[in-house]
């Protein structure tokens, strides 16, 4: 082992919303880094991580930046997200397209098709949710798209069951440059456990409020204090833009935050290892997603 070569590179990952991006990225590190949600736009901060192959002749490091799903900007917080988007996709070894195939979200997906026939990096084109996705339409889609786009490469996966990842995987570290690793082995993700900590209570928002809550809502974090007893006591603060909305994450008596509270509580202290105790606050704030400090919080450029 100790003569086998490393490989290290950046793999961009690229989709409209909803292709399925953050599944994928949880399915090539082979654990939950990023989160993932039934509801569109919800990666709002630029969340990484870090994918081991481990092949025949190499050792492979692949740094996944997995963007927020783009899509025209009008907002300043919309617009944030995509330059967001695109910053992650600079310099990147190989840039990957996912594509679902079923909800194509052409609006979303042709500009994208536009601006990433444009770019010098390797691309590959992976066609996502083939547990769903009927065959021949399938085919004629992959066909259309490498007539648009100069893909070097083109795979069907199911992000969600695994199905095709490990050749699709295969073939990314195949394109990654050689060159020692820049994280340690253990180090699957950068973000911080902070950030990460409220990516977890924002996908229980979305998971048990669905439809009823925008979007534009935040979570923030506000404290996160490692107790003498191995224990950890997390403080965040839910912001919604209006006071209904207030009421619809308080749920009856407080009943609604107390479940999301639960079931976030839970699974942090299985990703952190270690008991934690979490405290949720909601707070209104109409203003938030002009808040610049805020803005800067969840890792995004304030540009205006
Ligand atoms: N059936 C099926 N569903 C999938 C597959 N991959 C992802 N999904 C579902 O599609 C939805 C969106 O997946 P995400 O991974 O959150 O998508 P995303 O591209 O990160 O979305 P944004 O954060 O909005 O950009 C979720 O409900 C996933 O469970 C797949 O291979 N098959």
């Amino acid at each position: 082992m100790t003569d086998t070569k490393t490989k290290c590179g950046v793999v961009a990952v690229l989709g409209a919303p909803n292709a399925g991006k953050s599944t994928l990225v949880n399915q090539l590190v082979g654990q939950k880094v990023a989160i993932t949600s039934a509801k569109a736009q919800t990666t709002r901060a630029r969340m990484m991580g870090v994918a081991l192959h481990h092949g025949d002749d190499a050792e492979t490091q692949m740094i996944l930046v997995d963007t927020p799903g783009i899509f025209a900007p009008k907002r300043r917080l919309d617009r944030a997200m995509v330059s967001a988007a695109w910053e992650g996709a600079e310099a990147a070894d190989a840039v990957l397209l996912l594509v679902d195939p079923v909800k194509q979200r052409r609006h979303e997906l042709e500009p994208l098709i536009e601006q990433i026939a444009q770019r010098p990096e390797r691309k590959i084109l992976v066609l996502n949710k083939v547990d769903v996705a009927k065959k021949e339409p399938l085919l004629a889609l992959a066909q259309e798209l490498t007539g648009k786009v100069d893909f070097a490469e083109v795979y069907f996966v199911s992000a969600l069951t695994g199905d095709g990842v490990p050749e699709m995987k295969d073939a990314l570290a195949g394109m990654m440059p050689e060159g020692p690793w820049m994280y340690p082995e253990d180090q699957v993700s950068d973000a911080s456990e902070r950030l990460l900590a409220t990516e977890i209570t924002r996908e229980q928002l979305y998971r048990q409020l669905h439809e009823e809550l925008p979007y534009d809502s935040a979570v923030r974090p506000e404290k996160y204090i490692e107790r003498p007893d191995g224990s950890v006591e997390i403080h965040q603060q839910i912001v919604v833009m209006r006071d209904n909305q207030r009421a619809i994450v308080l749920g009856k008596g407080g009943s609604r935050i107390k479940a999301i509270g639960e079931a976030a509580r839970k699974e942090l202290s299985e990703m952190l290892g270690q008991k934690v105790h979490l405290f949720l606050h909601v707070k209104t704030d109409e203003r938030w997603s002009e808040d610049k400090e805020m803005f800067e919080e969840m890792g995004l450029d304030w540009k205006s």
